[in-house]
């Protein structure tokens, strides 16, 4: 697919592959992997060892979630930067609303950018910290990507949970280490036993480890 440099190399992934995955959300996902190619280093979005591994490194990763998010209702990625999960989730689930919550103003100005271009129309970004919306929304699903440990994320992302919903994270393999410190806050939010589960995309592409953590009914 992209050339390869440096032995940083992205899998040889098919068009066929990724149009077959996708389905109709191809050609959104592919306009939003070439303007991060394209752009993502310039604006400071992505490291420059990122940009041959768009794919499988942050399309695809991102994606991985998506079986684990309701086909409606309302959806908030905390953290979302360049967009991941965030716009991969709401090119996806087009039935759904997706907040994108993010504090950096720069950011925030790419991802109102990307949701035209891609004509996005369920995305909502709101700037600011997670926990500054605390009380302001809550949402059927939380999603995170590389923005804190578990402890600190399930404060920031389970009181804009509500009761029954959950939150979602994508996680290194090595997660599991990240339970017992938030065992404290999991019992003060109200969260139920996180469950670490393989999520798979493409054959061939590495699997992605994602954390989903249910807000208890009768919380508040
Ligand atoms: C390492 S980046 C990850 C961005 C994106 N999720 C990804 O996987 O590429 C972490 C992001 O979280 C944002 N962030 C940090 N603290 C936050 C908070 N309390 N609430 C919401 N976003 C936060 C940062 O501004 C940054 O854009």
């Amino acid at each position: 697919m992209r050339d390869l440099v440096d032995g940083n190399a992205e899998p040889e992934i098919s068009r066929e592959s990724l149009t077959e995955y996708f389905g109709a959300a191809y050609p959104t996902i592919e306009r939003f992997a070439d303007r991060l190619r394209e752009e993502g280093e310039l604006r400071g979005l992505i490291g420059p060892r990122e940009v041959p591994r768009i794919w499988d490194r942050h399309i695809l990763n991102s994606a991985a979630v998506v079986p684990f998010l309701p086909e409606t209702g309302l959806i908030a990625d905390i953290g979302s930067g360049a967009g991941l999960p965030g716009v991969v989730i709401a090119a996806m689930r087009p039935g759904a609303s997706v907040y994108l919550v993010e504090p950096m103003e720069r950011r925030c100005a790419w991802l109102s950018e990307i949701a035209t271009d891609l004509n996005l129309a369920n995305i909502e970004v709101k700037r600011g910290r997670a926990e500054e919306y605390h009380g302001a929304f809550e949402c059927d699903a939380v999603t995170s990507r590389a923005v804190a440990a578990l402890d600190k994320l399930v404060r920031l992302s389970l009181p804009l949970v509500r009761p029954g919903g959950e939150m979602i994270v994508l996680k290194g393999r090595n997660v599991a280490r990240e339970v017992e410190p938030a065992r404290k806050v999991l019992r003060r939010l109200k969260g139920g036993e996180p469950e670490i589960v393989d999520a798979p995309t493409i054959p061939g592409v590495e699997t992605t480890t994602v954390v989903r953590i249910v807000r208890q009914t009768g919380a508040r």
